[in-house]
């Protein structure tokens, strides 16, 4: 019997997207299941020398934006064509910042193979008129694929030096799927595990983005470390009230996974969240997120803000405002309507919420 042999490919290619190429790519040469080759998609851009990004890529296996000083592996290829990237691969790894993902599937819709699975690293949500919905269900139904997701204690730049950590796949029903996920992920240095509790994991994730910023505006406002582990206290109650409000089955071991507590606390201390919440607040409230964006992570993009607005969104139309002081007070303050010090205010008012007690 001929075995099946899957093809990779990556769609994103920022600072966690180039990593995640590298962790493939690593693995793809040593398992005879896969093909060699991975290829990434790559938002086009053209560098203050005149090259293309994507030509310096394949010149240098090097993404000099934003993964400088790393290499890739010879078998990654990037290709500015995202139609032409995804017609022969049979694993999707969606990696892009989350407000691009819509555009992203509407292009891809009948352009993938039949037997194609997908698994979405993206940390982030879309809320329209109709309600809440998570990524890798967006890419499920748009798509018509299964969706599993790949969230954890994860700073791109570290993984890049091959530092320790760990990540949870979470999936909805198929195991095996799953495991393959595991197998292509994993190296000695990145340990992955698989959990049955997609919306969990993916839900841990995308929340503590917001917490981030929480976590940003007590360092700017030099308010100490016990503050800063309230407020982190504080923001994973909120996150498990939250989640379990949207998805009764979401599973209370998922937030002591990579995907749940070990990414608050890797955010809350070295991520980009927190770092342009700290300036902002520094600021006085001053400055704008999207200029301090620009400013401090130069083209990398900010999850946490637009987050913030969408659960805020989701908490309005469900009448949910009072039970989540944290992650309403972090929306208030990005929009400029509370002080950076009304985080500690407001969020204090956490300890008499009667939702916690009964989750
Ligand atoms: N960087 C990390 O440490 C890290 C770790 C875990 C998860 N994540 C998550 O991974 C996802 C991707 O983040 P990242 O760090 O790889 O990206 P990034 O923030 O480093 O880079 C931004 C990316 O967006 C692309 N882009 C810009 N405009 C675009 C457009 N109009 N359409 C499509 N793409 C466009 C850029 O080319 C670039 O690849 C996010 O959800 C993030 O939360 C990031
Ligand atoms: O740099 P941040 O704040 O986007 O966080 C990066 C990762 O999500 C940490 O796991």
């Amino acid at each position: 019997m001929i075995q099946k042999k899957y093809q990779v490919t990556i769609i994103g290619s920022g600072n966690w997207g180039s990593v995640a190429a590298k962790l493939i790519a690593s693995n793809t040469l040593k398992l005879n299941s896969f093909h060699d080759e991975v290829r990434m998609w790559v938002f086009e851009e053209t560098l203050p020398n005149g090259e293309k990004l994507t030509d310096i890529i394949n010149k240098t296996n090097e993404n000099v934006k934003y993964l400088p000083g790393i290499t890739l592996g010879s078998n990654v290829v990037a290709d500015p064509d995202l139609e032409h990237a995804v017609k022969d691969a049979n694993m999707l790894v969606f990696v892009t910042p989350h407000q691009f993902m819509e555009g992203i599937c509407k292009r891809l819709v009948g352009k993938i193979k039949g037997d194609a699975e997908a698994i979405s690293l993206i940390k982030g949500m879309e809320v329209n008129p109709e309600g809440p919905q998570m990524i890798s269900s967006l890419i499920s139904k748009q798509l018509g694929v299964n969706c599993c997701v790949l969230m954890g204690a994860n700073i791109a730049n570290e993984i890049a030096l091959q530092k320790f950590s760990e990540a949870t796949v979470g999936y909805k029903e198929d195991e095996e799927v799953a495991q393959r996920w595991v197998q292509i992920f994993g190296t000695p240095y990145f340990h992955v595990s698989a959990v049955r509790d997609v919306e969990g994991v993916e839900l841990c994730g995308t929340l503590k983005n917001v917490v981030a910023i929480a976590a940003g505006f007590v360092d700017g406002l030099e308010m100490g470390n016990n503050t800063k582990a309230a407020i982190m206290r504080i923001g994973l109650n909120e996150m498990k009230a939250f989640s379990k409000l949207m998805f009764p089955s979401v599973c209370d071991n998922t937030f002591f996974e990579s995907c749940g507590v070990a990414d608050l606390i890797t955010t809350c201390l070295g991520g980009r969240n927190r770092k342009v919440a700290d300036a902002f607040a520094r600021s006085g409230g001053k400055r704008s997120f999207h200029e301090l964006e620009a400013e401090l992570l130069h083209g990398q993009k900010l999850q946490g803000v637009s987050t913030a607005e969408e659960v805020y969104e989701v908490l309005r139309q469900r009448g949910w405002q009072e039970s989540f002081p944290l992650f309403k007070t972090v929306h208030e303050i990005c929009v400029g309507r509370l002080p950076p010090s009304a985080i500690v205010q407001q969020s204090g008012n956490a300890t008499q919420i009667p939702v916690y007690g009964r989750l």
